[in-house]
């Protein structure tokens, strides 16, 4: 029988991710203390906290597997993460206009018996914005819950010129890589 999966996330993209691919799961998030994570380097520091985001989610049993990940934007060796305030969303977006910037998820996918991360990169190049622009996006909701200050998914889409690598991985979840490697854990089958 297949397992049971435990997301780990209180993402709404990350939960639509998985709707998007068919896949039951039950939501259980732990209240984790990012903060406590204080690597910069890049990519300790997303599987640090998609690790940590794992551990701290308790099994019910030994059939359950957890899914947890983080998602941060990578800059001119700065790491920025959700913006504190109007004024952050505003450098971040300033910085971000006219250059490629990494957007790094780190996923951790733990069973009672294993556990496995991994950390997938996309490489998205903004045009050059306006002032004017950054200033109304701004005034939005919208950049305040994501990393550097943007989804792609949403009016964030007319800032970007091109990406390379997976799209999903920038919502926050590489569902593709994700799914397969959710096989590996009986999560699911083909069949
Ligand atoms: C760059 C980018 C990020 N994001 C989001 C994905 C993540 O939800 C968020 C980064 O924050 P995270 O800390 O990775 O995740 P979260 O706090 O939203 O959820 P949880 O810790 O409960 O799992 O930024 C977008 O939705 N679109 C984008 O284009």
């Amino acid at each position: 029988m297949a397992k049971k999966l435990i997301l780990a996330s209180s993402s709404p993209r990350r939960q639509e991710l998985l709707n998007q691919a068919q896949i039951p799961f039950t939501v259980r998030k732990a209240d984790t203390n990012e903060s406590q994570i204080t690597t910069n380097i890049l990519t300790d520091k997303v599987t640090q906290l998609a690790m940590l985001k794992g551990r701290e989610v308790s099994f019910m049993d030994d059939q359950e597997v957890i899914l947890s990940a983080d998602t941060v934007v990578s800059f001119n060796q700065q790491i920025y993460g959700k913006p504190k305030n109007k004024k952050e969303a505003i450098q971040m977006l300033a910085s971000l206009s006219g250059n490629v910037h990494d957007v790094y998820t780190g996923v951790t996918i733990r069973s009672i018996t294993d556990e496995l991360t991994f950390v997938e990169r996309t490489k998205v190049e903004f045009w050059p914005l306006e002032k004017g622009e950054i200033e109304k996006y701004v005034s939005s909701e919208e950049p305040y819950d994501k990393a550097g200050a943007y989804g792609i998914q949403s009016l964030g889409a007319l800032f970007v010129k091109q990406i390379v690598g997976d799209y999903y991985n920038v919502v926050g979840l590489p569902i593709s890589r994700v799914t397969r490697e959710l096989r590996k854990f009986d999560v699911y089958s083909l069949n």
